[in-house]
């Protein structure tokens, strides 16, 4: 293996129109580390995650993914990768399907990929969600039958279904009750010790990025200030 990061950044931009959100962004993070983005509404976090996960394709600039250039990658070949980035978004009520349980949408990526079996699926489902701290039973529910703070965290167990190594995680506590993101956070912590995964953690909250983050870049108007 390499010594290469996990992802690597270089002069990223994208733009909307005659709004340019990312202006020159260049970072990279390692496995087993949270690099966050700090900065106020607008300056272009999102839309940095957005690039980083090839879910809009940046204007200009390179995404290094475990060594892979992501940018000239065509959307056949990205598929394949797709899996290793997972995003986790602010809102879980919005990234789980109202209509199907929680054990389908948790089962959903293994059937896409391929690695859905009847013999053994059932139980990783049920394992996956005994990892992020649900009662397997949960999978019954639909995602209404959820507290924020529990669909959050089957968010987590659907994205940890693809055996991803990158979490983007797009301010994945600011809408959970003050007291449950201390819970959501220290899960994601304990899932990094455990799975080395690597952390690009967006947040708006200077004391949650203090208390989370390994690394801090802030961001102002598309481009990073510090460091
Ligand atoms: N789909 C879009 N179309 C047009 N402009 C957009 C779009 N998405 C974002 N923008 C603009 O790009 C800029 C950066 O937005 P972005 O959402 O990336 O910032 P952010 O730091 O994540 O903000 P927030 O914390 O409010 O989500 C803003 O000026 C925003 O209005």
């Amino acid at each position: 293996m390499s010594d290469d990061p996990l992802l690597d950044v270089r002069d990223l931009v994208v733009r909307y129109g005659p709004v340019t959100a990312v202006d020159g962004v260049s970072f990279s993070l390692a496995a087993g580390e949270t690099l966050a983005l700090n900065g106020p509404s607008g300056c272009g976090k999102s839309s940095t995650a957005l690039a980083v996960l090839q879910l809009r394709r940046p204007d200009a600039g390179r995404v290094r993914f475990e060594g892979r250039e992501l940018t000239s990658l065509p959307e056949r070949e990205l598929r394949s990768l797709r899996p290793r980035m997972q995003p986790v978004f602010q809102d879980p009520y919005g990234t789980l399907s109202p209509r199907h349980r929680i054990r389908d949408a948790i089962a959903e990526p293994l059937r896409v990929q391929g690695r859905w079996h009847p013999t053994d699926g059932p139980d990783r489902v049920a394992g996956l969600l005994d990892r992020v701290g649900l009662d397997p039973a949960y999978g019954d529910r639909r995602p209404h039958e959820l507290s924020g703070g529990q669909c959050q965290r089957a968010g987590i167990a659907r994205a940890l279904a693809s055996d991803p190594r990158l979490l983007v995680l797009d301010e994945p506590v600011s809408s959970l009750d003050p007291s449950v993101r201390a819970g959501v956070l220290n899960l994601l912590a304990g899932l990094q010790d455990d799975l080395g995964l690597g952390y690009l953690f967006i947040c708006h909250d200077r004391a949650v990025v203090r208390h989370f983050a390994d690394r801090v870049i802030e961001m102002r108007e598309g481009r990073v200030t510090s460091p």
